[in-house]
């Protein structure tokens, strides 16, 4: 994909692992759905590129200098965590995803990218979140398109160490989820530092990051059961 700018310059390895995980994923897609994007350029700029916009933003670096410990929360066919992994081999990733089969694919493709740095746990976030080994215990938590940001910070922000940085990924109409995100932002003790509007190359569309840091402890009746924060979102 030569006529795409990345955030940050890639090596010829991990442009391959990039082209081994695009072929996975249309093969594994024909008998699982996995994604509706399939044709070559797309798959490289809504899920390769997107997943990888947020190591433009400054907070990235920041948390990613304090340690390297990363969780993606509902990561799906592994957006935005796996191509994150693949060009950020000095940080360990965990993909949680509450599907089974969605994990047994993110298996298959680290253990046949090689990658060292990757978890892949089937589990539902808020479940997962009353574990202690998961709890408070992460830099850094990512997620795409899983839910309204009212609802997502509940199971975001659980993971989160003092002063670790959330990125949530956003369409283009972040502007209505705002006003919620924020008001559920102050009952999780964390405050939303950036939101960053970019544009996808090959006019593929613009697309928001929405940044948050854990300013103090999270109160233990965060995450509510689950299905809770669904059904009755902050
Ligand atoms: C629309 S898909 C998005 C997948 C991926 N993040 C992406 O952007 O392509 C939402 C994913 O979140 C998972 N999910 C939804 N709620 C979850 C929860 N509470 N815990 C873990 N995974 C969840 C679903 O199984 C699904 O794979």
């Amino acid at each position: 994909m030569d006529e795409i700018a990345w955030p940050r310059p890639l090596t010829e390895r991990q442009l391959t692992q990039l082209e081994q995980y695009r072929q996975l994923l249309l093969t594994w897609n024909e008998r699982m759905n996995l994604t509706s994007i399939t044709d070559e350029t797309q798959v490289y700029v809504k899920h390769f590129y997107d997943s990888l916009a947020v190591l433009s933003i400054p907070l990235w670096s920041t948390a990613a200098k304090r340690g390297g410990q990363v969780i993606d929360i509902g990561t799906g066919a592994g957006f935005p965590g796996l191509p994150l992994a693949i060009v950020e081999q000095g940080m360990n990733f965990v993909l949680c995803d509450s599907l089974q089969k969605r994990v047994t694919f993110l298996e298959a493709v680290v253990q046949e990218l090689g990658l060292q740095n990757v978890r892949c746990v089937h589990a539902r976030s808020e479940d997962l979140a009353r574990d202690l080994e998961y709890r408070g215990q992460f830099d850094v938590v990512v997620s795409r398109a899983v839910a309204r940001l009212n609802i997502l910070m509940e199971l975001m922000c659980p993971f989160l160490r003092l002063h670790g940085v959330g990125f949530s990924y956003k369409g283009p109409g972040f502007d209505d989820e705002r006003a919620d995100g924020m008001r559920a932002a102050k009952k999780l003790h964390a405050k939303i530092q950036a939101v960053d509007t970019y544009t996808l190359p090959l006019d593929m569309g613009a697309r928001t990051i929405v940044a948050f840091e854990q300013m103090s402890s999270l109160p233990h009746t965060y995450p509510r059961k689950a299905g809770i924060p669904q059904r009755k979102p902050l």
